[in-house]
Formats: structure tokens, sequence, C-alpha cells
């Protein structure tokens, strides 16, 4: 049982164990450029359609104006949660699952921490699967394998070095991503020749919020992976939020003109990018930015196992899921983005409700060890909220993951409410 392990690795990067302390050297910046990066998708292009047009192929656009609110209030929200989680990740110095040991006990955080496992493999399988296939777009000479292998040894090289990965997005990435943006933008802007906000209405709204808070909220379960190693809460908080919410609206901005200007659907959205002069090089600067995705995947993952084996070395466990995700991205085909997201929000929103409030009620008392007692009672709210998600009927205006977050966050008030009551009168 030694907690007092020698630091075996450079100051500036992450130990190799759980049981070590984390050190503090990433400023507001280095988060900025972080949350900056993983807020750009190349998901995020091609899912604006499902904001655009939320009741499925076939169906009507939402006005132009419509959908960037959506993005706006969605994206902005998402961030406030990735935020949240990053403010109580500096405050302790714990990764997100070691966090929820505060919350359920080390014994009952076993369950969230094996199923956000189960997603980030599935994340990073998903991203290395778009890395690779986009690249087939641009290099259609090489085979999809030969792109999937190499996406995948570039993802495990980042993620043994976390922390030097983060300051490569803060050095360089970040400037050439930005100026890919703007140069895409003002390209299909140019091309459409100028856009009104559309005929469309605002029925669907509600949905198109719905969907971009899923991917912000998708993100919340590595928010403390990262914001643990901050210099100041602060710095956690404004990096998170601002480089989240801009470059996310960003990339789903440029979407939604490529899918009501240029392109025909959104198989054609990169399509429409690589048709603008210099297109290849701008998409290809975007794509290679990509693996900040997967390798985030693969570190969450490694951090997530350490949390239920905080011994274990990481750089093994990330060598391990990186070759997971690689098999995985080889041998399957994924179609079912959509739901995947919903499924992920239900099950996440819920949570991030139980730990917020529970955080603001009890967090001074929160035992975050390895032996924490169980406080079983806490997965009941949360399972209040994945309910109120699915009996939730989307439409206009209503957002079932703000009804969701509610219902899980008014039943863990009203659990400490009772307990505390229960107390007053025994
Ligand atoms: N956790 C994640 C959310 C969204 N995209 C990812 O690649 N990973």
């Amino acid at each position: 049982m030694v907690d007092v392990a020698r630091p075996h690795t450079t100051p500036d990067e992450v130990p190799h164990t759980l049981t070590e302390q984390a050190p503090r050297t990433l400023g507001t910046l280095d988060q900025a450029a972080l949350w900056g990066n993983l807020g750009v998708s190349l998901l995020g292009f091609t899912g604006a359609i499902f904001v655009l047009q939320p009741f499925g192929e076939g169906t009507p656009y939402v006005s132009l104006t419509a959908a960037l609110v959506a993005v706006v209030v969605g994206t902005a929200v998402g961030a406030a949660a990735v935020a949240a989680v990053a403010a109580i990740g500096a405050r302790t110095g714990a990764p997100t699952m070691v966090l929820l040991r505060g919350v359920f006990g080390a014994r009952a955080s076993t369950v969230p921490t094996v199923l956000n496992v189960v997603q980030m493999v599935g994340w990073g399988t998903f991203e290395i699967v778009t890395i690779a296939t986009a690249l087939t777009q641009v290099v259609p000479g090489v085979p999809r394998w030969a792109w999937v292998l190499t996406c995948g040894a570039a993802t495990i090289a980042l993620a043994v070095r976390p922390l030097g990965s983060v300051r490569l997005l803060r050095r360089w990435v970040s400037i050439a991503v930005v100026i890919a943006l703007l140069w895409l933008a003002g390209n299909l802007i140019g091309q459409s020749g100028g856009l009104s906000g559309g005929s469309g209405g605002w029925s669907g709204f509600g949905v198109g919020v719905d969907v971009t808070l899923a991917v912000g909220i998708s993100w919340v379960p590595m928010a403390a992976d990262y914001a643990r190693h901050s210099r100041t809460v602060r710095s956690a908080v404004v990096g998170a939020f601002a480089g989240t919410t801009v470059m996310g609206v960003a990339c789903y901005a440029i979407g939604l003109v490529a899918l009501v200007s240029v392109a025909d659907g959104p198989d054609q959205v990169f399509a429409s990018f690589l048709a603008v002069p210099l297109g290849v090089l701008a998409f290809l600067v975007v794509t290679v930015r990509e693996l900040d995705q997967s390798f985030a995947n693969v570190y969450a993952t490694t951090v997530s196992t350490q949390a239920l084996r905080p011994r274990w070395d990481r750089r093994v466990v990330s060598v391990v899921v990186g070759v997971l995700v690689t098999v995985l991205a080889l041998a399957v085909r994924i179609d079912n983005y959509e739901s995947f997201l919903y499924a992920i929000g239900s099950v996440f929103l819920g949570l991030l409700a139980v730990l917020l409030v529970d955080y603001l009620v009890a967090g001074r008392r929160w035992d975050l060890s390895e032996t924490s007692a169980t406080r079983w009672v806490l997965l009941l709210p949360w399972a209040a909220g994945i309910a109120a998600y699915y009996l939730i009927p989307p439409g206009p205006l209503v957002s079932r993951s703000l009804v969701s977050f509610l219902v899980a966050a008014a039943a863990t008030g009203l659990v400490h409410g009772l307990a505390w009551s229960v107390r007053r009168t025994v």
C-alpha cells in the first residue's frame, strides 16, 4: 500500500498510477485549446442535419435562425455542464469517475464507471472509423484499413502522453484549426451568395437543442480528467466553457451553412468542403485534428479503468485500449450515431444532476478513497432522471434532456431533504 510512490515521470506529465498526486500544470489557454478542439468535430459538421431537419429525412427544415439558436443554446448549456464538472475536478484534483466514489461510494460507483468505459471505447472506435473514412475521401488511393491502423497508432502515441498532447494542441493545432474553419466558412458563405434566415419554422427546435446538448453532455464524463491538472479552478472553468462553446457553435454553424447552401444532404458536406479552393488542405487540418477526440476517448477509458484499479500503469492500459478500439474500428460498421448519442445523453444527464446537487449539499464530506462507504440511495434519483428522459416525448420547445436533468436534480434534493428530516426526528 504505497501511497507515497516515488515519482517516476517528469513532473509535467501525468503520473503512471492513480495513487500519485496530479501535477497542476495546465493554464487557461491549455484548457481552452483542449476543449476548443474537442468542440470541433467531423461529426458536428454532418450532425448539423439533425438540428436542421429534426424529424428526419424527407421532413421540413427548421429555419436557419431557429437552427442556429438551437445550436447556441444546446452547446452553451452542454459546455456549462462540462465546466461545472471541471470546477469540481480542479477543486478536488480527482478525475470524474473518482468523483463518483464521493457520490455513490467506491462500490456502487463501479456501475457508472463501467458504463463510462463501455461508452468511451464506443466513442474511441467511432472516432477512428470517422477519421479513417474522411481520410479515404481525401486520399482515395489508400485502403481504409491502412488509415484505421495509422489512426490507431497515432491515437496510442497521443494517449500515453496526455498532458504533452494538450500542449501540442495549444501550441500548434488550435491556430491551424481556427484558420481552416475561417477559410471554409468564408468560402462556403461566398459560394452561397449570402444567407437568409430560411423559410422553415421553429417546429422541432427542442429536438435541435436536445441533439446539441447530448453532444455536449457526452464530454462531461471526461471533464475532470483534465481539469484536475489545472493550475486554478478558474482556468479550468473558463477554458472548458469558452473553448467548447465557441468552437462547437462554429463547427455546427459551418455544417448548417454547407447544408442550406451547397451541400445536397449530409453525405455531401465533406465534398462541399473539398470543393472550395484549398479545401483539401483545410479539410486535412480538421480531419487530422480529430485525433484529439480518439486520444481523449482512449485516455478517458484509461483513467476510468484506473478509478477501478488505481495501481495499474496508465501507459499499459492506454496501449491495450488503443489496440482494442483499433481492432473494433477494423471490424465494425456504425450507422446509428444519433440513437447512440441519445442513449448516452439519457444516462449521463441524470448522473450529472446527482453529482452536482450532491456536491453542493455534501461535497465537503465526500470520501473519494477506494474504501468509501456505499450510498445506494443516490442511485434512485439517477434512475428517475433516466426514466424521465424516456417518458417525455420530444416536441417543440420541450427539451427532454433538460427535463431529465431537472427530475434527477429534484430527486437528489428530495433524498437529501428526507435524510435530513429523518436525522432530525430520530
Ligand atoms: N466522449 C465523447 C463525446 C463525443 N465524441 C467523442 O469522441 N467522445
